[in-house]
This record gives structure tokens, sequence and C-alpha cells, in this order.
């Protein structure tokens, strides 16, 4: 099976539920998506992907938010918190600035838990349910677990998170608590916590819902389907590019399948497909080294560091869905140090919008792709911010300037504001 763009729509299979189906990207073994729980093929163990007998088209989607595009997904309803429809913004002193024909920034920041993980988990919770699960678990460098356990105890169910101990940003850790997940806190890294949830899952223990989860990435198809909507509203196309930051590599899996759903329901033309540009840091680029060497594979990295600690994986599980994604739409992947993912959050914040570290990485990469002349002056372009600045406060404060001590009275506080600021020096 290739994940290219031009592939025909797959016949139906007999076990098709309502025109719905599980089929592995390895083989091509196909399942009923409702009947058992499974993550990935009983063949060859390859991934596996939701697909639809009929694909919709632009004129197919009606109301707002994720559920707009119920047309695209496996279920007509979710566990919802009224997630999606985030904000496009207008960035013109960064787009000046890089010089791109367009910039626009796609805040998935501005979901109800601070994070685009929201809206896999409106699809992903509703099919545990649908499954009948009583429990559900992931491994998580802080935004997938904030949000399973927000969308778990609204769904009324008992939420697992297995978290990489101290590299968890304060925000995330306060979410998933408060929202009643149990937290373990493994003495290792993401990746590790990863396999640890996967056997789990194998035993039966929980219903996994990292983005190995075909159905969590079908919520993830709605940021493509709205950027889409946002740029043919505004400038009657689709955009030249998008750069998104990297970590398991789910939404360049689920943007890449959005665009290949539109091209083969005849709603856009190859021709017109986004190229995806991933972007990672350096000390946990694994997707940009199998990039640049043209390998099949990604090289699992044990060792990873970096400021941007949502994006801290060495072993990005949906390597073999966006690995195609990259090289269909002629994208690319590109590293960036934390100290040019810092300065590009404190830009995005000059302009207003406030993300967490790892979103930062988009807007770092796409200047340094723009320096090297990889993306050119007339291009269209759209960055995507992953998460909320107050998700990591304390990159956050260090990030931005100290607050000034003053005396309680007014003549003081003129004076204070007479001097220099000293840490604007
Ligand atoms: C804020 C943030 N940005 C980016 C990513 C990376 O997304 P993906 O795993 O879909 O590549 C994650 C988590 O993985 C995240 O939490
Ligand atoms: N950044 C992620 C890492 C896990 O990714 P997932 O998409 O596979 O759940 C997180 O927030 O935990």
């Amino acid at each position: 099976m290739s994940l290219n763009l031009s592939a025909d729509q797959p016949a139906v299979p007999d076990d098709a539920d309502d025109g719905v189906w599980l089929e592995c990207i390895e083989c091509g073994e196909t399942f009923a998506p409702f009947a058992d729980v499974r993550y990935t093929c009983d063949e060859c163990d390859g991934l596996l992907e939701v697909r639809y007998a009929d694909l919709p088209t632009f004129g197919d989607f009606e109301g707002q938010g994720v559920w707009r595009y119920t047309a695209a997904l496996p279920l007509e309803e979710g566990v919802t918190t009224q997630e999606g429809a985030t904000p496009l913004y207008e960035v013109p002193r960064l787009e000046d600035e890089i010089g791109v024909e367009a910039l626009r920034i796609k805040h998935e920041g501005m979901n109800p838990t601070g994070s685009f993980k929201d809206r896999g988990m409106t699809v992903g919770v509703a099919v545990a349910k649908e499954l009948g699960v009583d429990r559900l678990a992931c491994a998580s460098t802080g935004n997938t677990s904030a949000a399973l356990a927000a969308y778990g105890s609204r769904g009324g169910m008992e939420t697992l998170v297995l978290l990489p101990a101290g590299k968890v940003a304060a925000g995330k850790v306060a979410q998933a608590s408060l929202h009643g997940a149990r937290i373990l806190e493994v003495d290792g890294n993401f990746d590790a916590c990863l396999d640890i949830v996967q056997e789990l899952a194998a035993k039966g223990e929980a219903y996994l819902l990292n983005s190995l989860n075909p159905f969590r990435l079908e919520g993830q198809k709605t940021i493509g389907l709205e950027i889409l909507e946002g740029f043919l509203s505004d400038y009657d196309a689709v955009p030249d590019r998008i750069v998104l930051p990297v970590g398991n590599a789910g939404n360049t899996s689920a943007l890449y399948k959005a665009f290949r759903e539109l091209v083969q329901a005849g709603a856009l033309d190859e021709s017109e497909v986004p190229k995806l540009v991933g972007v990672q840091a350096e000390g946990a680029a694994p997707m940009v080294e199998a990039i640049e060497n043209d390998a099949d594979e990604v090289r699992r990295w044990d060792d990873v560091e970096t400021r941007a600690t949502a994006i801290r994986i060495g072993n990005p599980v949906n390597a073999p869905k966006a690995l195609p994604g990259i090289r269909e739409t002629g994208g690319t992947a590109i590293s960036v140090t934390d100290e040019e993912i810092t300065d590009a959050q404190r830009d995005l914040a000059g302009e207003g919008i406030g993300v967490e570290p790892a979103s930062a990485a988009s807007v770092a990469g796409l200047r340094k792709l723009r320096a090297e002349g990889v993306v050119s002056d007339d291009e269209r372009v759209a960055c995507l911010t992953t998460g909320h600045l107050l998700k990591d406060p304390d990159a956050a404060a260090a990030a931005g300037s100290d607050p000034e001590p003053v005396p309680a009275e007014t003549n003081g506080v003129l004076a204070t504001l007479a001097s220099e600021n000293s840490s604007d020096q």
C-alpha cells in the first residue's frame, strides 16, 4: 500500500460498518471499525487508517468546530466541549519581517484545553464509548494527558496518564490532575512511557488514546480542513505551504490524510495540495534526519532534549504516515535551536499571540527556510501553533521580562518609570 496523493478510492470491504472501515497502510488488510479494540494491523503490525465509502467535498460541511466536518468523520457526534473553529490570525509584522506574500497563524492553543489534542479526543473518546471500554490511557509530554483527562471526565470514564518525570510543563500536569486523571510519573522519557502504555493496552488494561489510535487522527484532520476553508474564504486559494511542529507526527499524518481525501473526492486538485513542512527541535529531530537522509524509516533517538518539552520525542510513531505526507506534498523538514524557538515565541507574543515553546517552532522553521531561500517571497503560508502560552508558564516567564519592584507610592513609581528598564538591557 502506498499513501500517495493519486491513490484511487479503495473498494468497500465486507467488514465496513455504515461505509467506514479500518485499513492497514502496509498490507491493505481491512477490519470492522467498532467490533473489536485494535490499534495496529493483526497481520503485519502496520499502522491503521480509517477509510470511508463516501468522501465529502467542501459543500458537505455545515455548523462550526470539529463536528462541522461530520461528513469526514467516523461518527456523527462526539464527546464534546466545543473544540475547533480556532482563529487564523493575521500577523502583519512577522509577515513583513519573514518576507512572504501572506502569513497566517492557526492558533490551536485556543481550543478548550489549550491544544489541538481536543480535536482528536472528541472523536477518540466517543469511539471508546462505542467500543464499551471503561479505562482510557495515554503517554504524554503533557497536552495529550490534559485533553484525555478533560474529555474522559466529560464522558464519565476513568483516565490514566503516564508522564516523563520532571519533563512536563506545570499547566499541563495541573490540568490532568484537576480533571481527575490518575497520573503516573515514569522515570524515563516520553518514548519509554509510550512503550509501556502500548503494552498495557495490548494486555487489555486500558484503551490507548495516543495518536497511534487511528480514530484520534480523524479529529485532527479538521485542522487542515479549517485552514483550507479559511484561506479559500480570504484569498480564494488554499495555502502554498503549512508549517507545523513535529513530535509524534500525528498532525502531519492527519493533515496529509485530509488533503488526500479531498483529492480523492475531487474537491482539490493534486497540484494545489499545500506543501507540508515539519519542524523539530535540534535536540529531538529524528524526522528531520530521515528526510535529510532520504531514509525509508526513522531512527529512534534515545537521548532527546529541548526546552520545547511538548516535542521532546525521539521515536515518532506515526512516521510511516508522515514521511509520505512530507514527500508527496513536496514539503520538507527542518530543525531549529531552542534559542530560535524562544525568539519566535517572543515575536508571536509581540503580535498578541501567546503560544508555548513547541508551537513557536513552526514560525522559527519558516523563518529559517525563508532565509535559506527554500520558501519564496510569493508564497502564502500557514503556521500551526499547537498549544497555549499558559501551558508552560515557566518557559513564558523565562522568555519574558522580569517584574520591577516599586514602592507603594506614586512618586516612587514615577521615578522607576523615568529610569531605564534594567530587564531590557
Ligand atoms: C504543543 C505541541 N506541539 C506539537 C506537538 C507535536 O505534534 P505531533 O505529535 O502531532 O507531531 C505536540 C505533541 O506531540 C504538542 O503537544
Ligand atoms: N505532545 C504529545 C506527545 C504525545 O503525542 P500523541 O499525539 O501521540 O498523543 C503530548 O501532548 O503528550
